[in-house]
Parts: structure tokens; C-alpha cells; sequence
């Protein structure tokens, strides 16, 4: 299946690994904020921010003074977080009011988001409690799920406004050299579900330069993808204005000739 219609998808910069460096030392190198200059100026359509509880990158601070920031640009240019639905993490949110909110059910000392929502009774109750605290806020609410068809009808009975696919184990069969066709397949009958139950589609986690293409040809109607690891690391080897930019391409934007 090729996306030929639908607009290509937004690429929403990650900056949890920029975080993880600054926090490696006690001198605040790198700063985290021309970053977002950077980005904007390179054409993500936001960032994306995920302040876990141990703080291990992200931390309330830096969503704080990254809002800060983004504020004249903003709803424009998005301020997305991402998070277990928690008091702090509420409160987080409260202060900022991100244009969207992804939530996870990571536990608070997972390595990484490494699974979606099963929307058991146990989950869907935390869902719910969740939904009623981030509605009045007035953001998108977007459910991390897996390719699991009634995982993403539960969350469409919950009310989210979306899902965003967690891409895992594509990423790591795509870089095992392994055939992706079949799993490929799954993300378009996903994507299928979740725009008729009138879910945005979003997709995340462990994205490249490499694996973005065929899965943008396989997801119509994707609307954003949050890329941080793998483009951090490519902004190491080229810079980050070019690593966004090469990251936007092979989304299938069209790149306008910078100055
Ligand atoms: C939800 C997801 O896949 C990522 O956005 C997540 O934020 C990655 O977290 P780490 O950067 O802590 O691995
Ligand atoms: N939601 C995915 C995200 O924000 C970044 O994930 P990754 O690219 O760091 O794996």
C-alpha cells in the first residue's frame, strides 16, 4: 500500500537524549533550549518531552523552561509530553497544558517504553481516572498501543483522541535484516481500526532514517511520528538541523531550501 493521499506525516524532535547528556555532569552542557530553536527552525512540528520519575533525563524543570520558550510559538509549534498517568505527572501537565499528551504504562523504573496499553479492567479504570484530570485541559490524549485491534477499540471506548503505534519490535527486526512484510501489514490493519473508530494515528519508538520510509507506505492517515534516540544519534554524526531535516524527507515532506 503506498500513502499517495494523505498529507505526510509531522515529525515531532525527542529531546530526552539531549537530557540524559546534560545529566551525565553538573555543568548544564548541553543546554537543552537552543535545541528547540534548532528544531523549529528546521521544521519539526514540535517537541516531544517525556519527564519520567526518576529523572533520568527530562526533568520538570526543563518542561518548564522548554514551555517557556515555545510559548510564541505555541499551539503552532507543539509542546508534546509523554508519561504514566500519575499525580506528577498531572501536575506537570496542569502547568504547561501540552497541545498533546501520549500517555504509557511504563513502570517507573522501565529501562524505556517497551509495550503499549492492554486496556485490561485494571488499566482501563487507570485510564479513565486519568482521562477525567487531562480533559479539562483542553489537549489531545494519545494511548502508546501495540498493532492489537481490540487493545485499540478499548481505547477508543475510553475517549482517547488517539494512539500512537510503539514501533519496537519493527525497529529491531528491521535492523536484524529480518522480513518486516508481515508486521508491516499489521500497523496497516491497526491503522485501519483506529481511523474508523475515529483514533488520530500517531508512531514512536526506536524510528530511523532507515525503517521510516516503509512504514509510512504502509501507514495512510499517519498523522505524526516522536523520533529522539536514533535522531539524536544521527545529529551527532551531521548535526541536529540536518538530522531533522533528512528525518523530514524520508517522511515525505517536502524540504524547502533553507537560507
Ligand atoms: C514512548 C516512547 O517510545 C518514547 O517516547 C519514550 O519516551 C522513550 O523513553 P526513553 O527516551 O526514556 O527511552
Ligand atoms: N514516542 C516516541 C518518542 O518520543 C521517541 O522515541 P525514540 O525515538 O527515542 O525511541
Amino acid at each position: 500500500m503506498t500513502n499517495v493521499f494523505a498529507r505526510p506525516p509531522a515529525l515531532s524532535v525527542n529531546l530526552n537524549k539531549i537530557a540524559l547528556l546534560r545529566n551525565s555532569r553538573d555543568s548544564g552542557v548541553p543546554d537543552l533550549l537552543p535545541f528547540v530553536h534548532v528544531a523549529r527552525a528546521a521544521g519539526a512540528v514540535g517537541i516531544t518531552l517525556h519527564p519520567r520519575p526518576d529523572e533520568r533525563h527530562i526533568r520538570p524543570a526543563d518542561v518548564t523552561a522548554i514551555a517557556e520558550t515555545m510559548a510564541p510559538w505555541r499551539p503552532g509549534f507543539e509542546l508534546s509530553l509523554e508519561g504514566y498517568p500519575e499525580a506528577r505527572f498531572f501536575d506537570i501537565c496542569a502547568e504547561v497544558r501540552p497541545e498533546q499528551v501520549t500517555l504509557v504504562p511504563d513502570a517507573p523504573e522501565a529501562r524505556t517504553s517497551d509495550h503499549g496499553w492492554v486496556m485490561d479492567e485494571r488499566e482501563r479504570a487507570v485510564i479513565a481516572a486519568a482521562m477525567a484530570r487531562l480533559r479539562p485541559l483542553g489537549c489531545r490524549i494519545v494511548l502508546f498501543a501495540e498493532t492489537d485491534a481490540a487493545a485499540i477499540e478499548r481505547i477508543a471506548d475510553a475517549g482517547a483522541t488517539g494512539i500512537e503505534l510503539y514501533t519496537g519490535p519493527y525497529a529491531n527486526s528491521f535492523r536484524r535484516g529480518e522480513a518486516v512484510e508481515a508486521m508491516l501489514e499489521t500497523f496497516t490493519e491497526a491503522g485501519r481500526v483506529a481511523q474508523r473508530r475515529g483514533l488520530s494515528v500517531n508512531a514512536g519508538h526506536d524510528l530511523n532514517l532507515a525503517n521510516l520510509p516503509a512504514l509510512v507506505a504502509h501507514l495512510p492517515h499517519l498523522a505524526e511520528v516522536s523520533i529522539g534516540h536514533e535522531l539524536v544519534a544521527d545529529a551527532l554524526l551531521f548535526g541536529m538541523r540536518d538530522a531533522i531535516v533528512a528525518y523530514r524527507s524520508a517522511l515525505g515532506q517536502p524540504i524547502e531550501e533553507h537560507p
